[in-house]
């Protein structure tokens, strides 16, 4: 893997509606994060926050609507701009949120680099939805839609270009909570699930390995977008939307070690770690153990 990193924060808490998830990135730090990395011999360069405007007063949300669309749409710009740069650098961009909207802003600034861009979505959810499916109006739920350009046009065409990605390229594990709009477009679109279904009968090895295989075969570049409510509430409970029956620590490190091994990554990030909800900063501290396991943490 690509031993130059630059770490980016974006403390975007207007994706959802909980509050503190914009701390995540100060926690993630907190936990540890540059010393890990140093210790592993990356040489890396933390490049600070992304500035987010807030907005003018709290925006509630009427049917329909998208909550807070323009400092969200305005900040994803300004992550795509910076993303964009540390990949033209040759550096491997590592992205700390906030919430999963952030996703947006990554996409749409590494994308542009690659033919076709794998990315896997390692999430309880599928971050599918549009203003149309959404139960919520919460652009959180939204990244992935988004970047296959299903959405508003203030989000779909950031940087200037859409989709970002195809949905053959896609791989989603660690689902156990799809709204029924989400169902649909997978039925439609062919995107690889693996579900806790799937994960509980293959395990984590077969179900890794065999997304490795399926992104090898058609990717040139794969992106990881880690959702800290993938793993079960028990491990990591500083989120705003858990689900019970998730992923373990054990299988998540798993999957990240193997990862690693397959040296197919190109740029991760890792989103949804809110603070307030969490115990003695367990989640991020989980956080830095998973991004140490997928960049060379080894035991032996
Ligand atoms: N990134 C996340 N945690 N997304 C949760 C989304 C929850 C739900 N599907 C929604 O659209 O509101
Ligand atoms: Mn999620
Ligand atoms: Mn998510």
């Amino acid at each position: 893997m690509n031993k130059n990193m630059s770490i980016i924060g974006v403390p975007m808490d207007l994706g959802q509606s909980r509050r503190g998830v914009d701390m995540g990135p100060s926690a993630i730090r907190y936990a540890g994060l540059l010393e890990k990395l140093e210790g592993l011999d990356y040489n890396v360069d933390d490049l600070g926050d992304v500035p987010i405007s807030r907005p003018d007063s709290r925006h509630e949300r009427q049917d329909g609507d998208l909550r807070n669309l323009k400092q969200v749409a305005d900040a994803s710009l300004k992550l795509a701009e910076m993303v964009d740069q540390e990949v033209s650098d040759k550096r491997f961009p590592l992205v700390l949120g906030g919430d999963h909207s952030i996703a947006i802003g990554s996409l749409a600034g590494i994308s542009k680099h690659y033919e076709n861009l794998g990315v896997i979505w390692y999430d309880a959810h599928g971050d599918l939805n549009s203003a149309e499916t959404s139960p919520s109006g919460n652009i959180h739920g939204m990244p992935l839609a988004v970047s296959l350009g299903i959405g508003h046009e203030r989000l779909t065409n950031i940087h200037g270009y859409s989709p970002k990605i195809k949905p053959e390229n896609i791989v989603i594990i660690g689902a156990r909570s799809l709204d029924p709009g989400e169902k649909k477009l997978i039925k439609e679109r062919g995107i690889q699930v693996y579900s806790m279904h799937e994960v509980d009968r293959m395990g984590m090895t077969n179900v890794i390995s065999e997304a490795i295989e399926y992104l090898k075969e058609r990717t040139d570049g794969v992106h990881l977008s880690l959702d800290l409510d993938g793993l079960d509430p028990d491990e990591a409970p500083g989120v705003g939307t858990p689900v019970i029956g998730g992923l373990s620590y054990r299988e998540s490190h798993l999957a990240m070690e193997i990862l690693q091994e397959s040296a197919i990554l190109t740029s991760a990030e890792f989103v949804e770690v809110n603070p307030i909800l969490d115990e003695k900063n367990k989640t991020a501290t989980l956080a830095v153990g998973l991004i140490g396991s997928l960049f060379g943490e080894k035991l032996k």
